[in-house]
């Protein structure tokens, strides 16, 4: 049995934290905002982010930062893209030197364009590092209804001991060397699922969300291919498989997200009315700037980043990509 500490007790790392629990590891998890802890622990319920599921008797709420972390084997980091790197330094201190560390929010910080693997860098010992990603709900994983994801890694036996951490007959893990790839797969389908909310709230058919996924998924894969990705993680689950499941599901915070924006509502109001982090509000201005810096073309990014902005309405936006100059499918 390992010991793992989960910083971050939203709805995904309260979700994860049934998956290893359940399988007889003792958690301990922390939170940032202490009324909600409290609230999880008077409830024994995460009744703010994942209602109606239960946490089990392995599952602690810790009472401070160090003690969801001292005696961690493993610590899982579940804290929005924008506050990895403050959540990351703060837990450092308390962290064991061979402590393996995961981290699964998919986003790209704002103010520095770092992949989260990029600020992990700055502080630890990449070998130690790996990331959880892939088409996974938590209110479909805190149900245990069957979900595939994938852990990455540049340090294989490390991705591989965290692929049997979670393992279970209904929670299924490949590994995978191609962090880049896989992180920018998980970031960037949140912008084309804001995109595919806003053609539902539109009323638009499914004819446009095919198009936006398949020219989303092309315009990913370039700029992945530019910052060193394998092209074949684009097409597996935490490219392909994740980008499917947040533009079709109901339970997509961005896909919600952009149906609201698409149905008239300002992009502030959208995502306060969702009430959890909308990563794709972050990781478009991010993913703007970056393909800027690359020199990447990222049309659909842009139309979004521009309606987010306020520069264009969101109808705009569609004109701007349907009626582009003719290309070949390929280039
Ligand atoms: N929800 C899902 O189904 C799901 C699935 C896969 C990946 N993710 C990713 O996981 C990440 C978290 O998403 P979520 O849906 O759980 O978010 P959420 O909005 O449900 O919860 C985020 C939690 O992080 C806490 N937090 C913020 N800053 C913190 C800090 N510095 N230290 C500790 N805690 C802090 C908040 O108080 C909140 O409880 C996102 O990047 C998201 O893309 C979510
Ligand atoms: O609910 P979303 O849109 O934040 O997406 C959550 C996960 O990334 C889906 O795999």
């Amino acid at each position: 049995m390992k010991k793992i500490g989960i910083i971050g007790a939203g709805s995904w790392g309260t979700a994860l934290a049934t998956v290893v629990a359940d399988k007889g590891n003792p958690v301990k998890i922390w939170d940032i905002d202490a009324g909600h802890l409290q609230r999880m622990e008077e409830n024994r319920e995460n009744v703010d982010y994942l209602p109606g599921v239960p946490l089990g008797e392995n599952i602690a709420i810790a009472l401070s930062q160090e003690d969801a972390l001292r005696d961690a084997d493993v610590v899982l980091f579940s804290a929005p893209a924008q506050h990895f790197r403050s959540a990351l330094e703060g837990a450092l201190p308390y962290i064991k030197d061979d402590a393996l560390i995961i981290n699964v929010a998919k986003g790209i910080e704002q103010k520095s364009l770092k992949r989260m693997s990029e600020i992990a860098a700055d502080v630890l010992d990449m070998d130690r590092y790996v990331m959880l990603s892939g088409p996974s709900h938590a209110e479909e994983v805190g149900r245990k209804l069957p979900t595939t994801v994938a852990t990455a890694s540049r340090n294989l036996k490390a991705a591989e001991a965290i692929q049997d951490l979670f393992m279970t007959e209904r929670f299924r893990v490949y590994t995978t060397d191609d962090v880049v790839g896989v992180e920018l797969g998980g970031a960037l389908k949140n912008i084309i699922a804001l995109g595919a909310g806003v053609s539902d709230g539109m009323g638009f058919g499914d004819n446009a969300k095919a198009a936006l996924m398949t020219r989303g998924l092309a315009e990913i894969t370039r700029l992945g291919l530019k910052l060193g990705a394998r092209a074949e993680t684009f097409a597996g689950l935490t490219g392909t498989g994740d980008l499917i499941v947040t533009c079709t599901s109901m339970h997509s915070r961005n896909r919600r997200c952009g149906i609201m924006i698409g149905e008239g509502m300002s992009p502030q109001e959208a995502t306060e009315k969702v009430g959890m982090v909308v990563e794709g509000m972050f990781t478009t201005e991010a993913a703007y700037e970056l393909a800027r810096r690359e020199g990447v073309e990222m049309p659909i990014t842009e139309a979004i980043y521009r309606a987010i902005k306020g520069e264009i309405k969101a109808a705009d936006a569609v004109g701007m990509l349907m009626t582009r100059d003719k290309k070949r499918e390929q280039d």
